[in-house]
């Protein structure tokens, strides 16, 4: 059987690689034209890859750095983990391990304190760390029920703009959300071409408006109608599907709402990848107008440096908790935090509570409690008392959500 190896991806291997990414996920290889455009947005930075004895690539995991918002509003470094694949004839033989290893090790050599993915399947990436740490739902509110409170979301104003507008003006505004919920991940300028850019600029026939408020703009929405009106069911109007829908106020984010349930010759409104506390409900006379139609994983978190995440973020008011955390992959990270309002430190003291990093992970953003995971067994309760104090000191106002695709 033939043997393969892991290292950093060279200059001028990336294209190689991406065609591997886009076959296992049983897309297309990229064409001259495309590779082109997309060439300036996926360096060799970041990039490993495992290659068979011919030094062909048979496995790729890529990774940029960015930030993400953590409890209490600091952004930490974290290595966004964006295209994960082997060939479909070397797959189960080891290379997603071999190269999880080495990737993971690169992020803790560098001082990179999470990392973070969306991931294709849900089973794959708990052995190596990650934890489900954010989730979004998807919902479709009927819109000839669905009618806005009075005097909510009239004070701002809704333009429509131009995808050329749209490319130029959105990220910056994209950079006032930041702080606004944990979860929140910084878009780096290589991301905007790839994802925004190409989605607004297609033949998707994606609109994109902008709410103005009294600071200026301060909200955006992306959306496609679907037309699905034919001439048995002439009323049945389109389905208008929110792809993004960004505020920085709750002012603008009503009136990005009274805006879309607004537009004529529409049925419904749907969105896929809503936060799963947004109160599409509470803004409306019938709240039976919203259906939630699924709850979905979002973004899998990776803490690296243990210390350093938990040191990072902030915690309610509670005796502290003492837990020891479980890390195989790194195993720098084993051993027993003190966790309080007043801060963290590691510990010789014993510990209260007994978790593996991927659970600690799926926790630390706020969402999920340790009390449920201890049903589960994935949290071990050594002192019954912690389990309240520990889900006191985790909870967070708003639940965490990324909303970024990557
Ligand atoms: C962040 C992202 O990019 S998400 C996208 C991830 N990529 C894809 O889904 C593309 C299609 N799939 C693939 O390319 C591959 O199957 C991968 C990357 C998911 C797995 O790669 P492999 O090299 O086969 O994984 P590897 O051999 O290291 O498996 C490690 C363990 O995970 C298990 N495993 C890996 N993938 C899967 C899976 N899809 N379903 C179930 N178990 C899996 C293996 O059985 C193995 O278990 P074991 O240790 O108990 O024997």
């Amino acid at each position: 059987m033939s043997e393969f190896h892991v290292r950093a991806v060279s200059e001028g291997e990336q294209r190689a690689c991406l065609d591997l990414l886009s076959e296992a996920l049983h897309g297309k290889p990229a064409s001259d034209e495309a590779w082109a455009k997309m060439a300036p947005t996926w360096p060799a930075a970041g990039k490993f890859a495992a290659f068979d004895d011919h030094d062909t690539p048979v496995g790729i995991a890529s990774s940029f750095d960015t930030e993400l918002t953590v409890p209490g509003g600091q952004k930490l470094v974290t290595a966004a983990v964006d295209g994960v694949a082997v060939r479909a004839d070397w797959t189960r033989r080891g290379i997603l391990t071999a190269m999880m290893a080495v990737q993971l090790e690169d992020f803790a050599a560098r001082g990179v304190p999470l990392a973070a993915l969306h991931a294709s399947e849900g089973v794959i990436y708990g052995r190596f760390g990650y934890g489900a740490a954010t989730f979004c739902k998807g919902v479709s509110v009927e819109r000839p029920r669905a009618r806005v409170r009075d005097g909510v979301g009239r004070d701002g104003v809704v333009r429509l703009v131009t995808p050329a507008e749209a490319v130029e003006r959105v990220p910056a505004l994209y950079d006032r959300f930041e702080g606004t919920r944990p979860g929140f991940l910084a878009r780096p300028a290589q991301w905007w071409p790839g994802f925004f850019d190409r989605l607004v600029t297609g033949n998707d026939g994606y609109r994109v408006a902008v709410h103005s408020g009294p600071d200026g703009d301060d909200g955006y929405v992306v959306y496609q109608t679907i037309d699905v009106r034919d001439r048995q069911a002439p009323e049945r109007g389109a389905i208008l599907d929110i792809r993004e829908l960004d505020a920085a106020t709750p002012r603008a984010w009503a009136g990005l709402w009274r805006f879309l349930l607004s537009v004529d010759l529409v049925s419904a409104v749907t969105g896929r990848a809503r936060p799963v506390d947004e109160p599409i409900a509470e803004l409306l006379t019938d709240p039976r107008a919203v259906n939630t139609v699924e709850v979905m994983d979002d973004l899998w978190l990776r803490l690296v440096d243990v210390l350093a995440a938990l040191r990072a973020r902030t915690y309610g008011t509670a005796e502290p908790v003492v837990l020891e955390v479980l890390d195989k992959q790194l195993p720098d990270n084993n051993g027993r935090y003190v966790v309080g309002s007043g801060g963290v430190e590691r510990t010789t003291a014993g510990a209260d509570l007994r978790l593996d990093v991927a659970t600690l992970s799926s926790l630390y953003l706020g969402h999920g409690l340790f009390a449920d995971l201890a049903l589960s067994g994935r949290v071990e309760v050594l002192d019954e008392s912690a389990v309240d104090r520990a889900d006191t000191l985790f909870h967070t106002a708003r639940a965490p959500w990324c909303g970024t695709f990557f």
